[in-house]
């Protein structure tokens, strides 16, 4: 596995070595001491997988309220997709700053999105299957989003979405949380 720098703390790009003979290949997808060695998150409670049929499909962008907050590890293994991770960590040096990065079935990339990033999307392919390792359970009550077109963050999204859930369109701007923390604080 090749653990890749993305240049934002703790989001991590990792590549399986493949070993390749006449019948294919085999390569290590996950293994609890190499991330305990990179200090990333070596348990995990649910596996998931979505199936999204149609080209341009854009879901997201997610994420889950603390305590709820967790790592998800994404892999596409059927198809094309266009993935995202958003820091939305205030404290970050790179917060709001965001990063893609393709996942396909042929490059078996994986993407580890840590605590406090949003995740989301776009199908390159009709037909994709993605998988993700997760390590928090899945809480309704914390599940929260952001808006996928946010001017604030600026994703630079492949095509503009086919296929989008209304709930995925009634995501609040980050600007509307900012003026919610502040008449809060
Ligand atoms: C996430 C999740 C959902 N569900 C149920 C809830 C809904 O009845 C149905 C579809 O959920 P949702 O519309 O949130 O699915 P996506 O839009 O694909 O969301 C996922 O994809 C984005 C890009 C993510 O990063 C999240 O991991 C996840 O939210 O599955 C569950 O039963 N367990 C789960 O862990």
């Amino acid at each position: 596995m090749r653990f890749i720098n993305t240049n934002i703390d703790g989001l991590w790009i990792i590549e399986p070595e493949r070993v390749v003979d006449s019948r294919g290949s085999f390569a290590r997808t996950f293994c609890s001491d190499e991330y305990a060695k990179r200090g990333l998150e070596t348990r995990y409670v649910q596996h998931s997988e979505s199936i999204s049929h149609s080209r341009f499909t854009l879901r997201g962008l997610h994420y889950q309220e603390p305590p709820h907050a967790e790592v998800k590890i994404v892999s596409c293994c059927r198809g094309e997709i266009f993935d995202v991770a958003v820091d939305l960590r205030p404290e970050s040096r790179t917060f709001m700053q965001w990063r893609s990065v393709v996942l396909s079935g042929a490059n078996g990339t994986l993407f580890y999105i840590p605590q406090g990033f949003a995740h989301g999307f776009q199908a390159l392919t009709n037909d994709v299957a993605v998988r993700y390792m997760m390590s928090a359970a899945f809480e309704p009550s914390s599940s929260k989003g952001i808006r996928y077109d946010d001017p604030a963050i600026g994703i630079e999204w492949p095509e503009p979405p086919t296929v989008i859930s209304e709930r995925d369109l009634s995501w609040p701007l980050m600007k509307c949380y900012s003026d919610l923390a502040t008449a809060q604080a």
